[in-house]
């Protein structure tokens, strides 16, 4: 009981989540811009490379563990799963970020986030991911899906690989366009908001995940 009280005197209210928080209540998504500062990109960018030039990256599938199927005309991207237990200093950085993130959000909107799962992501060019709903995979414990981009400083839109999330207003369907700009991060909310990835013109780097409750 004391603990309790101390921890919410404690408590600060912090406007950058505070943003986060109410754009997610009033539309279902929420662009944060330089979630990841410049540095921070490079670093996870050269982790990244380094790891698929290792040949870390598998063909990404569709379905949930148990069940992948390789659909080349729904997804073209390659992926590689990050261990937070065996996090380099890039990746290291990464957790700490998102991670503070998930404990405001615990505290405040008791959205009982308790795991959570994140992939690199390679879109190679002219590939796509084909309009879908995040909980397809089979796995209805995601709640926010999170998509973090690591293109290189100078990415321009005639690049392409723009998510497309469909929101609603007043019963009507209304696509939003977002450019994959580094250090963006991109929150949705997994079980609602159907989006897709239009074909990308030039290599297409991300990581992407979703924050799940039990
Ligand atoms: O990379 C993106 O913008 C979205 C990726 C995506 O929808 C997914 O991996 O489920
Ligand atoms: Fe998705």
């Amino acid at each position: 009981m004391e603990t309790e009280l101390f921890e919410q005197l404690e408590f600060k209210e912090n406007p950058f989540y505070e943003r986060i928080i109410s754009e997610l209540q009033d539309k279902q998504y929420c662009v944060v811009e330089e979630f990841f500062t410049r540095e921070e990109v490079a670093e996870l960018r050269k982790s990244l490379w380094e790891k698929y030039q290792e040949d870390h990256f598998k063909k990404a599938a569709i379905g949930n563990k148990t069940n992948e199927v390789i659909y080349k005309e729904v997804r073209g991207d390659f992926i590689k799963w990050l261990n937070e237990a065996e996090a380099g200093k890039a990746e290291q950085l990464f957790f700490d970020k998102l991670n503070a993130l998930v404990t405001y959000l615990n505290r405040t909107c008791f959205l009982g986030i308790l795991t959570k799962e994140f992939h690199y992501a390679v879109y190679p060019e002219g590939t796509f991911y084909k309009r879908h709903l995040d909980t397809f995979q089979n796995d209805g414990r995601r709640k926010l899906s999170l998509v973090c981009y690591l293109n290189d400083e100078d990415w321009k839109p005639e690049n392409g690989g723009e998510l497309v999330i469909y929101t609603e207003e007043k019963g009507q369907e209304v696509p939003v366009k977002l450019y994959p700009f580094p250090g963006r991060v991109v929150i949705f909310e997994s079980q609602v908001l159907e989006h897709e990835v239009k074909p990308v013109k030039t290599e297409r780097l991300s990581i992407t995940g979703w924050l799940k409750t039990r």
